[in-house]
Parts: C-alpha cells; sequence; structure tokens
C-alpha cells in the first residue's frame, strides 16, 4: 500500500536536499506499531527527480492515494510505504526491514547533523517489549512514542490531509464523507485492535482516552481460532461470508413465539442473545458450521464495540465516531454492524464512519512524530 506523501514538508521553490549517499527513490524514514496481534510499518521513499509519476503509480501493486491540499510550493517528491506483520511472526518482519534496508533510512541527514542515526520511531506495546531484539538483530534503538498519542496524530492527519479517507457504511454501500478540517472536532475515536480504545479527540496532541474494551479483535481472532480451528485471521473472516448468524443466536422471535416486543422497540429478528441457541439445542460444537460461529462471533463482537461507542459519543454528546483498527478490515458485515448498532442506538442522530488506513493510525502517528525532532527542520534545512 502506498501514500503519496506532502506531510508539511514543504521545501522554497529552489532549495535541494543534497545526499551523496542517496539515489532516487530512496527509503527515508521507518516507524513501526507494534501491537499485541499485529506489527505496523510505515516508510517513505523520497524520489529526488520528479512528483510520483503516473507509471510507477500504476506498477504499484498495493493502494495508493494522494494527500489533500496543494501548494504553491514545489513538495518533496515522497511516497508513503504500508507493511504489516503477525506480531508472532516479528522475525519475518525484521527480515522485511533487512531485505529492504529500511532501518538504514534517514541515516543521511543524521550523519550531516550528527544525531543519533540508529534510533526509529516506535510505537505500540511491542516498542517496549521487542526493544532489544531490534537492538540486537538491527542494530537500531527504538525511540518509543505513546500509543495513544500515535493514534490521535495518525487519525488527525488522515482526517485533515487525505481524502478521501472517512467513508459510511450504509445499506451495503460505501459513502465518502468530506471532511471540514474547519469543523472536525470534537470525534470520538475508536481503534480496534486486539483490544479497543476509545478517545475523544479536542485537537492536535489534544485528547483524552474516556473508555476502552478487552472485547475487541483479539477475542473475535482468539475465539474464532479455538471454535472454528481457522488457521488464518483471513479464512475466518471468509467464512463469516457465507455463515448464518441465525443458526447460533436467540433472536428476539425465538423467545417471544415469531412476534416482534414493540414495545421495547425490539423486533422479532433483532437478536435477544448472542450464542443463546446453544444453550437449547443438543449440539455439540462439532455440529454448527464453522461458517455460522464466525458469523455469530463477528456480529457479536462488533455489535458490542458499536454500542459502547455509542455510549461514549453520548457520554461526551459526541456526533461523529470514526473507527479504525485492523479488527474492521474493510469487511462489509463488520462495518454494516457497526454502523447499525450506532444507529439504532443514537435513533439516527450519531454517525459511524471508516478510515480507509484504518490499521495503520499509530504507525502513520510514529512517522509524523519524526517531524517534532529533527525530520523536519533537516528536511527543509
Ligand atoms: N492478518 C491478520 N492477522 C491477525 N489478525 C488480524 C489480521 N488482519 C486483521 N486482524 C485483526 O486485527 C486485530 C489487530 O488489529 P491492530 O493491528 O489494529 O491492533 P494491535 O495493534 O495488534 O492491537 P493493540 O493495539 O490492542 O495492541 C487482530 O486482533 C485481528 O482481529
Ligand atoms: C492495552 C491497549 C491500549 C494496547 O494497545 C489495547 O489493547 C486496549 O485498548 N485494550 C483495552 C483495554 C481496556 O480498556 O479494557
Amino acid at each position: 500500500m502506498e501514500v503519496g506523501m506532502q506531510g508539511g514538508r514543504l521545501v522554497e521553490p529552489d532549495s535541494k536536499i543534497v545526499s551523496p549517499t542517496l539515489s532516487a527513490d530512496e527509503v527515508s524514514h521507518l516507524a513501526v506499531d507494534i501491537g499485541g496481534s499485529l506489527i505496523k510499518l510505515v516508510y517513505s521513499s523520497i524520489n529526488h527527480n520528479s512528483g510520483i509519476d503516473d507509471k510507477e503509480k500504476k506498477s504499484s501493486k498495493e493502494c495508493s492515494v494522494v494527500p489533500n491540499g496543494s501548494s504553491n510550493y514545489p513538495v518533496i517528491c515522497g511516497r508513503l510505504h504500508f507493511a504489516k506483520f503477525e506480531t508472532s511472526k516479528i522475525n519475518d518482519c525484521v527480515e522485511f526491514i533487512l531485505s529492504k534496508q529500511l532501518h538504514r533510512g534517514g541515516s543521511w541527514h543524521h550523519e550531516t547533523f550528527g544525531n543519533d542515526k540508529k534510533a526509529i520511531k516506535a510505537t505500540g506495546g511491542g516498542a517496549y517489549k521487542f526493544a532489544d531484539l531490534f537492538k540486537e538483530k538491527l542494530g537500531v534503538s527504538l525511540d518509543k512514542v505513546d500509543e495513544m498519542d500515535c493514534l490521535v496524530a495518525g487519525s488527525n492527519f488522515l482526517l485533515k490531509e487525505v481524502h478521501p479517507e472517512a467513508f459510511t457504511y450504509i445499506d451495503g454501500r460505501e459513502e465518502y464523507v468530506q471532511i471540514d478540517i474547519n469543523d472536525l472536532y470534537p470525534y470520538l475515536l475508536v481503534n480496534i485492535g486486539s483490544g479497543v480504545s476509545m478517545i475523544k479527540v479536542d485537537g492536535d496532541g489534544k485528547f483524552e482516552r474516556v473508555s476502552g474494551t478487552s472485547v475487541g479483535g483479539g477475542t473475535f481472532w482468539g475465539l474464532g481460532k479455538l471454535l472454528t480451528k481457522c488457521k488464518s485471521f483471513d479464512e475466518l473472516l471468509e467464512l463469516s461470508h457465507k455463515g448464518n448468524n441465525r443458526v447460533i443466536d436467540m433472536l428476539v422471535g425465538d423467545i417471544y413465539g415469531g412476534t416482534d416486543y414493540t414495545k421495547i422497540g425490539l423486533s422479532s429478528t433483532n437478536i435477544a442473545s448472542s450464542f443463546g441457541k446453544a444453550i437449547s439445542e443438543n449440539k455439540e460444537l462439532e455440529d454448527y458450521r464453522p461458517e455460522d460461529i464466525s458469523r455469530s462471533l463477528l456480529r457479536m463482537i462488533s455489535n458490542n464495540i458499536g454500542q459502547i461507542s455509542y455510549l461514549n459519543a453520548l457520554r461526551f454528546g459526541l456526533k461523529r465516531i470514526f473507527f479504525g483498527g485492523f479488527f474492521i478490515r474493510g469487511h462489509a458485515y463488520t462495518m454494516d454492524t457497526i454502523s447499525v448498532a450506532v444507529n439504532f442506538w443514537s435513533k439516527g442522530e450519531a454517525k459511524a464512519m471508516f478510515l480507509r488506513h484504518e490499521g495503520f493510525l499509530g504507525a502513520l502517528g510514529a512517522f509524523r512524530s519524526y517531524e517534532s525532532h529533527s525530520f523536519d527542520a533537516n528536511m527543509t534545512h
């Protein structure tokens, strides 16, 4: 996945970055977000000669978006690259970094300016847990950046600079949302990773983590793995496409003899109890199709997160809720369930929106933190 980058690194029209060691399209900076389930990398390459040329864009196998915003200044042509690895396979990640020499990026100006050339920005719990491993295998230190700071910085960057980034998912249709950057705050950011963080965002660097839940993406993947014997997250997600949650979930109609419970606003098809049917049937786990289990699980977790998110939005009078994190994976059923939950509980008052770069908020935030240090100053030097 790639992103053309503006990122605020503007240079005066005639200024040049001179580096004897850089060739065109060389990696300049790397940031990592090491979470409970996944490691996310964001790195930039700089092309000194031209803008992002069309041929190159077309040849890219991965998604590419160009940030919004025009400038009268030539922008240092850069491209953001995204990659992810399972945290349990951290050695693959290390291999990838080594093979592309990503950890060497940025050393050109660091050498010039005498900074610590062997530190990369890192966020997530793994920035602590795996610091020794990075030092040992790559010879780099991890310059730790707070996870919540990074999530918010990444989200604000995407919402302000990258269009189209946020979209609603209603009745099976994605619709991109025009963001008015003068009317962006406050909003609720719900990051669904292994666990879930809910953050009230009031501005750049102005936020409060107002809630969270341990029932998140790790729960879906962990329980799903145990219950279906799936070998990968993608397989589990794929199964959910073909499943029917009504086989396992107890519906209002199952309890009310097929009728709605109109008085409290529940229709016969609403879920009364997730997985509730399993208690009344003389069935073993093997008697259920993995597809149905996956679907019920996905529904249960997405619905629960949607509901808690709405309650927190209500607590603070927030109308906009942006959902990020790799649990979402642009998956239709997940987004639909979350959207319906938010819409249902808020009676249409609050809106669920999703971010295209969902799982990369933290890594992007860490990447952006180079700017506040030497990166920006040196780049514009
Ligand atoms: N290929 C994959 N392998 C494993 N999990 C995946 C994959 N793709 C999506 N997921 C889902 O995404 C979740 C991880 O999301 P994300 O990377 O945003 O969080 P994290 O940083 O690992 O977690 P935390 O922030 O809680 O430490 C997993 O728990 C799983 O539900
Ligand atoms: C612990 C973190 C922040 C690590 O990313 C995340 O997994 C999370 O927000 N978990 C939910 C914890 C809770 O608030 O109950």
